[in-house]
């Protein structure tokens, strides 16, 4: 029911019933952990009947539960979207404490635990003068090696100083870091209900992307991460506002809309600035993202392989730091009250250290891992098997591309960033000639550069590697501006100017008479094919062969017996096609680095065999 009081109500007045019926229509707007007014009128009601009195109150400010005494029999309603071990209820309780004390005592603490609210409040009534009242609050905060939640208190504060904590912060920030150790990405499980908002500013860019289409792209993403996009909002600017990003008008319409529609989560296409976001977040009361980090966010629920994994918290950490350095403000405003230096300030030192330590551990990491990879490359290179790495835009078939070619069966999906750990498979070539071929993640327009940054040993694979295959999604109407967003990356990674064969794919979606795919393969060192139906495959193979014997070179060296040690040399350093005992010595044809020819010259066979 909607105005039901719940608990013992034995021997108690109708007219405190009808006051406290009168609780549920007072909302805590503006993102305040507990207003002086509710504090107040419940510790009236409680210094009148001498009992405890609750009050249960959603995110959104709106009061859904009131009871009276300790029991804890309160059937709370359902709060929509916020479930998951790492999510916490969504409802804060907030209750008074007859005998006056301010502290919260062990039975509120396992309370808080057992339902996982967002916050227990604890007001302790000083009577007479109930103005005098002051109140803290716990909330949880972590979970600990035995998988219990800690829970850490703050206060005693004044009403006064309660009315400035500002809440939604802090239970996003808690969320975060249960979401961290819980090892779930925080939109893997439930479905979050997200708006998504981009703009249009400044003269209107050369690349070709309308900001619509890059709102369609980050509705894809989002739907990616598992949250559900209930709405999209395009605003035309001239410039973007300093402090909110979007204008201030808009910044209400969507705080009211997103109170409404009951939404947990807002992602905006632009990179915002931790003033912006934290600003917006304040204005809303509810979780701000932006492209970058709803990237990250992905990433890190793709990520399997260990090395994926530190590269992606990396990156993580990186794009938190500044951030959590302005998230400080809301907890050291905590602190203001009670001394110099408040348990805010402190706690805030300590994580941003911790967050440093991490980073540089996990760089430690990373390194350690990438001179095993340069080993391992090195061992190839000495081999001289040529390797060919794929790369392009999410979602391009790049993946589908490498099933096919080596018989495998690595995971390709119609959906963005499918492929997140480099794959290697072997490849054969029709020259009889063998390669390496590797699978990378796809790109994107306005790649994070932490990302970039972090992934840098794996994508060193792709700038070590003698060709690059650039597969691209013709059916897609962005296929052009997608192939820049690529070459704008390679370039960042320093390898624009790679032997580079452009692999126009998915041609079997083109309308047959388009005349696309006539035009696309007239281009230098290109091909149209199709991965998912095998078409020109073996024309692709063939220009793969071609494009690496530009590199490689064959040739005969006679070996004589005296010498036999270098005929392992050449084994070892190129592909040995055809090996011939002869009177002099052994004459072998091989396939090897032009580079490489020189420290075998004095072997060279040129006329030695017709
Ligand atoms: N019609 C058609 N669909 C294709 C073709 N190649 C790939 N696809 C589909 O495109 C989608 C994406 O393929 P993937 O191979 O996962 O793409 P990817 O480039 O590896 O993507 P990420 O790993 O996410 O960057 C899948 O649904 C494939 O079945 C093709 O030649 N024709
Ligand atoms: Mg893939």
């Amino acid at each position: 029911m909607a105005n039901e009081i719940y608990g013992n109500l034995k021997g108690i007045r109708n007219s405190v019933i009808e006051e406290l019926k009168t609780f549920y229509d007072i909302r805590l707007e503006g993102g305040q952990l507990l207003t002086s007014e509710l504090a107040l009128r419940m510790a009236d009601v409680t210094d009148f009947i001498n009992r405890e009195v609750s009050v249960y109150v959603a995110r959104n400010g709106q009061v859904l539960a009131v009871s009276v005494g300790n029991d804890q029999s309160v059937e709370l309603p359902p709060v929509e979207g916020r479930r998951g071990a790492s999510r916490l209820s969504g409802v804060r309780c907030v209750h008074t404490h007859p005998n006056g004390n301010p502290l919260l005592s062990g039975v509120d603490i396992s309370a808080l635990k057992n339902n996982r609210f967002d916050a227990m409040i604890a007001v302790g009534v000083t009577s007479p003068d109930i103005s005098q009242s002051q109140m803290s609050f716990g909330m949880i905060t972590g979970i600990d090696d035995n998988e219990q939640y800690q829970v850490e208190c703050y206060g005693p504060l004044t009403l006064q100083e309660a009315e400035g904590v500002f809440f939604p912060n802090l239970a996003a920030m808690v969320e975060r870091i249960l979401d961290k150790q819980t090892g779930s990405a925080s939109l893997a499980q439930g479905t979050e209900r997200a708006i998504i908002v981009g703009m249009e500013y400044g003269a209107p860019n050369s690349s070709g992307w309308t900001a619509e289409d890059s709102l369609e792209e980050l509705k894809q993403l989002a739907d990616t991460a598992g949250a559900e996009v209930v709405a999209r909002f395009l605003q035309k600017r001239p410039k973007p506002d300093p402090a909110f990003f979007i204008g201030r008008g808009k910044v209400q319409e969507l705080a009211l809309y997103v109170q409404q529609e009951n939404v947990d989560l807002c992602i905006f296409d632009d990179e915002l600035s931790p003033a912006q976001q934290r600003n917006i977040e304040q204005s809303m009361g509810v979780r701000v993202l932006d492209r970058t980090a709803l990237i990250l966010d992905i990433f890190a629920q793709r990520a399997h392989t260990n090395e994926g994994k530190l590269q992606v918290e990396l990156a993580q950490l990186q794009y938190t730091l500044p951030r959590i350095m302005g998230k400080g403000l809301a907890l050291s405003r905590l602190g203001g009250g009670i001394g110099t230096r408040g348990p805010g300030e402190t706690k805030l030192e300590v994580d941003r250290r911790r967050i440093r330590d991490r980073i540089a551990y996990i760089k430690e990491c990373i390194g350690k891992v990438k001179s095993v990879r340069t080993l391992h490359r090195a061992g190839r290179a000495k081999a001289s098997v040529p390797t060919v790495s794929l790369v392009g835009y999410t979602n391009a078939g790049k993946s589908t591309l490498l099933n096919t070619l080596t018989n495998s069966d690595i995971y390709a999906q119609d959906q963005l960033f499918a492929t997140l750990d480099p794959t290697t498979r072997q490849l054969d070539l029709p020259n009889k000639q063998q390669a390496i071929l590797t699978d990378t993640v796809g790109f994107i327009q306005r790649l994070p550069h932490q990302l970039v940054a972090a992934f840098q040993s794996t994508l060193e694979e792709v700038v070590q590697s003698d060709v690059l295959l650039h597969v691209i999604d013709v059916s897609h109407e962005l296929y052009k501006e997608q192939a820049a967003a690529v070459y704008q990356v390679l370039d960042e990674l320093g390898a624009k100017d790679k032997t580079i064969i452009t692999v126009y794919n998915k041609i079997d979606k083109l309308p047959p008479d388009s005349g696309l795919a006539e035009r696309l393969s007239k281009e230098e060192n290109s091909i149209c094919i199709s991965a998912k139906a095998r078409y020109n495959l073996d024309g692709l193979l063939a220009l793969i062969a071609e494009n690496l014997k530009l590199k490689a070179v064959e040739e005969s060296f006679l070996v004589p017996y005296s010498d036999s040690a270098a005929v392992g040399r050449l084994h070892d350093a190129g592909t040995v096609l055809e090996q011939e005992y002869l009177a002099e010595g052994t004459l072998l044809k091989v396939l090897l680095d032009a580079e490489q020819v020189q420290q075998f010259a004095k072997y060279l066979a040129a006329d030695a065999k017709a």
